[in-house]
């Protein structure tokens, strides 16, 4: 198995429940909801994407010929003393289109625990210690357990209700940040917590603070 990364970069996990934690991101190339072309933007199942997916051209991206291979350089990455175990986010893109068992043995192997990002559409390798949703749009979720479901706000196709009794730890609503309306997105993120105490708002920290 060959694995395209379009970037990894050791940061702070901005979003969710784990928000705060000292990370290595590793982020594959290519998605299945959206082809990452700007011109398929508005065509695409997901049409809100943030990230730049497309190659293997980013910072630490590559093709990687084996788990170890891809392992190693992910524990390259890592910059934490000692302390804390190492964390590595598995994100894209869709990672779950490449994120295979055989990878999860070699990051365990360097000593990480485990996660994903992943938009819940195909099935999870066995051996994840950390797994969030985010579901999009009409697109059938075969992931329906996990730690944490992160929905973005507002998704027409997708509301909080369709999810509400799915097995996962934390439920956040993560306003949708957009050009123009992300303040009213938070407004109605908020407005939504606070009537439906089951879920917690998730707000992009590593936007406010400003760092990868
Ligand atoms: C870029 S996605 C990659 C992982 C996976 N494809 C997914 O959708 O979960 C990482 C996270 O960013 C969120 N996200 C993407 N675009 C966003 C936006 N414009 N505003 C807020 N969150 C966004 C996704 O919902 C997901 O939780
Ligand atoms: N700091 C930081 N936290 C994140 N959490 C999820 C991210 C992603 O793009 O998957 C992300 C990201 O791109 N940067
Ligand atoms: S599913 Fe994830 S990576 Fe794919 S386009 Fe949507 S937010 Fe971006
Ligand atoms: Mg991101």
């Amino acid at each position: 198995m060959t694995y395209a990364v379009k970037e990894m970069f050791y940061t702070l996990q901005g979003e969710g429940a784990q928000a705060g934690r000292p990370a290595v991101f590793c982020r594959f190339a290519g998605c299945n909801l959206w082809s990452g072309r700007e011109q398929d933007r508005a065509e695409a199942v997901c049409s809100f994407c943030d990230t730049d997916f497309v190659g293997t051209d980013g910072q630490g991206g590559g093709k990687f010929a084996t788990a170890a291979e891809l392992a190693a350089a992910v524990a390259a990455k890592w910059a934490g003393g000692p302390g804390g175990k190492p964390y590595v986010v598995c994100t894209g893109g869709e990672p779950l289109l490449q994120l295979d068992e055989p990878l999860i043995e070699a990051l365990h192997a360097q000593g990480f625990e485990v996660a994903v990002e992943t938009n819940g559409t195909q099935p999870a390798p066995a051996g994840l210690d950390w797994i969030c949703v985010s579901p999009k749009a009409d697109a059938e979720i075969v992931l329906t357990r996990g730690h944490e479901l992160k929905l973005v706000w507002p998704q027409p196709l997708a509301r909080p209700e369709r999810f509400a009794g799915l097995d996962f730890q934390h439920f956040y609503l993560q306003p949708m940040d957009t050009p123009l309306l992300q303040k009213q997105h938070a407004r109605e993120a908020i407005e939504y917590c606070l009537a439906h105490p089951q879920w917690k708002l998730s707000v992009q920290m590593h936007k406010v603070v400003g760092i990868d």
